[in-house]
């Protein structure tokens, strides 16, 4: 397929300053591609060299195979359409003229604008959210608000590719939300070019991703060929963990490290499943624990976090009753450990030999969260009898943190 947009081998940037390096790529239609990288690496640069705000010193763009200088500029317009961070909107024109300006390029030179004009402004207005502002000033709007209005302007000129640099920067989240998804819905009818700084957004929202570097491309490809943990760390230097939103199955990234950086010498072994164990395993992983986990069945949430996080878990077949194999492994890893955190996990008799595990310990043991025993009680029977032998509760995580931590 022809790409909509090809660049080729650009050299761009300020003056004497290069902010571009030979960068080449493609973009095919109707995609949606969001630009990522560190501030200052050039995207912005890149986008005013698509948009023909800035003139690459070498290298040439082509939008639809002819080169960007061939385009008139009324063509241009409504072949693409930029919304750009800085934007120049200081005359107090009301909201309904501003999106009125994204129809000028179809304006006959002495004729007004049509009824058609209007209807598309209107359309663009309601699809941004912006139609009750119609009548207010532009000086006069949120930097929200005004964010919305100029994707309205933009629209109305009916653009066949649309670049947004950083199109949600002042939005909250709610109109982050909406205002991506009216873009993504825009797509394939529109090809979109978005730089966008919320790594986890551009995941759910883009089919591809291009990650820059000082003015190159460091990768490019689907969400989950670019958000590695490995490729964020080279191109921010921070320490990522990339794992599948399980909601999404999009790549999904948080910090490695929310706390203290240094390990502290505490060994926690963590007995949960279904789930019940995640905030927990992020916790003490984030306070620096040495963790060990399970048994887990390998499908459990809980182990899939383990395994994000690294954790050392003994894990068993899904839907199998635990194996002797699996206690005598964690019999031997509890030995070694200084404390056992059981959480309100669901119980049954596949599962029971994790909390039989415990008759045995004289290690300290925790309970946080109610246990869900589905074994007529035999769940409870145990529980109870190590809280007799000196077990404790506790009801969240700040007060297990509380009692344990050095
Ligand atoms: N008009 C300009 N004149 C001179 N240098 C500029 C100009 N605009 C940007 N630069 C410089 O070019 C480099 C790239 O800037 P650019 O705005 O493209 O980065 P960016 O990746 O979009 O950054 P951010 O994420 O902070 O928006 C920076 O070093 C910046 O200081």
């Amino acid at each position: 397929m022809t790409p909509i947009l090809r660049v080729k081998e650009i050299v761009a940037g300020y003056e004497d300053f290069t902010v571009i390096h030979n960068l080449s790529m493609t973009v095919e239609a109707g995609s949606f591609v969001g630009i990522l990288g560190k501030n200052g690496c050039g995207k912005s640069t890149l986008l005013k060299t698509l948009s023909r705000i800035l003139s690459p010193n070498q290298g040439t763009v082509y939008l639809n195979e002819h080169k960007l200088e061939e385009y008139d500029s009324r063509t241009f317009a409504k072949n693409l359409g930029c919304v750009r961070q800085e934007t120049d909107v200081v005359f107090p024109f009301t909201v309904r003229e501003i999106v009125l300006m994204g129809r000028h390029p179809y304006a006959g030179r002495l004729n007004p604008l049509s009824a058609e004009d209007l209807k598309i402004a209107d359309e663009m207005m309601q699809i941004t959210n912006t139609t009750h502002l119609a009548g207010r000033l532009i000086t006069e709007v949120s930097g929200g608000e005004r964010q919305r209005v100029l994707i309205a302007r933009t629209l109305a000129q009916q653009p066949k590719i649309l670049l947004l640099d950083e199109p949600t920067s002042h939005l909250d989240i709610q109109h982050q939300i909406e205002i991506l998804s009216l873009i993504q819905n825009l797509t394939p009818k529109i090809t979109v070019v978005g730089v966008f700084h919320d790594l986890n957004l551009a995941a759910q929202f883009c089919d591809r991703l291009i990650l820059m570097g000082k003015g190159t491309i460091l990768a490019d490809g689907t969400p989950a060929e670019v958000l590695t943990t490995e490729m964020i760390g080279a191109c921010f230097q921070v320490d990522m963990i990339a794992c599948i939103h399980p909601n999404t199955g999009k790549p999904h990234l948080i910090p490695a490290y929310t706390g203290k950086e240094e390990q502290v010498s505490l060994r926690v072994h963590v007995i949960s499943g279904g789930g019940t164990g995640t905030d927990l395993l992020h916790t003490l992983y984030s306070r620096g624990c040495q963790i060990t986990a399970g048994v887990l069945a390998a499908n459990d949430t809980d182990a899939l976090t383990t395994r994000v996080l690294g954790i050392e878990t003994v894990r068993e077949t899904p839907f199998e009753k635990i194996s002797d194999n699996s206690i005598d492994q964690v019999s031997q890893i509890i030995k070694d450990t200084d404390v056992i955190v059981v959480t309100g996990m669901p119980i049954g008799y596949g599962n029971l030999a994790n909390l039989e595990i415990l008759k045995e310990t004289t290690k300290p043991v925790y309970f946080i969260g109610e246990i869900q025993d589905y074994t007529k009680g035999a769940a409870e029977e145990i529980k109870k009898d190590l809280i007799r032998k000196g077990a404790f509760t506790v009801s969240n995580i700040p007060e297990l943190l509380s009692r344990i931590l050095p």
